[in-house]
């Protein structure tokens, strides 16, 4: 079986890339398997950005074909926010539930025709030698008034899906892998290895 590598020490993003990689024949190894590396600081101003700069810097580490995820959540109500802050919204410590709680207290009040929301994945793979390519997907939703589900992670539990009728963290994993901003992106990404041959079909 074939193998790539995510420069994510994410554990959700890491468990979604596994589901949606192994029905393409690809193990995913992770930073998770590598202690060591420090965080790469996240200098960009966009997702493309952030997951070019994650992808290039690992790539270079490892001397492999990388492949990095920069998300987030973008708020209308809040003028894109928290945006490429996603992780750390809250504080350094990026704590998911500080993080959707801070969320809620941003938008109280606020009535659910302005709770509009979405989420964006970037994806950038590095090829040590050749140019780095990316891809973007995105899926729109509503904040919710309060969380909901215990599936997924991150800001899933606030993260209401309007044709589903349930938040992102009550839908089951094989809903979530077949519309959300990563699965979009991955079917981009997916065209690209195809065409780069780097994961080997
Ligand atoms: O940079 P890496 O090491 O990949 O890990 P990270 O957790 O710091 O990841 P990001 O910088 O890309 O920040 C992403 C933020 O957006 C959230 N997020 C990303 N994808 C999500 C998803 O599918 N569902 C819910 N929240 C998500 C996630 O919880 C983080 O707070
Ligand atoms: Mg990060």
């Amino acid at each position: 079986m074939k193998e790539l590598m995510i420069a994510t020490k994410n554990k959700g993003k890491v468990n979604e890339f596994k589901e949606l990689f192994s029905s393409r024949g690809i193990n995913v190894k992770s930073l998770l398997d590598y202690p060591e590396i420090d965080d790469i600081e996240e200098t960009g101003s966009t997702f493309a950005e952030n997951a070019i700069i994650k992808a290039e810097a690992i790539s270079k580490l490892l001397k492999l074909p990388v492949i990095a995820d920069d998300s987030g959540l973008s708020i209308d109500y809040l003028d894109g926010r928290p945006g490429v802050y996603s992780a750390r919204y809250a504080g350094e410590q990026k704590n998911d539930l500080a993080n959707t709680a801070m969320v809620l207290v941003e938008l109280k009040d606020v009535p659910s025709e302005k709770r509009t929301a979405r989420f964006h994945c970037a994806l950038a793979i590095a090829i040590p030698e050749e140019k780095t390519y990316v891809v973007e997907g995105t899926c729109e939703g509503q904040i919710t008034e309060a969380p909901r589900g215990e599936n997924g992670f991150g800001y899933d539990p606030v993260f209401y899906v309007v044709e589903e009728g349930k938040t992102m963290a009550e839908l089951p994993k094989d809903v979530k892998n077949k519309i959300s901003h990563r699965a979009k992106a991955l079917v981009k990404m997916d065209k690209l290895l195809n065409e780069l041959e780097v994961s080997g079909k």
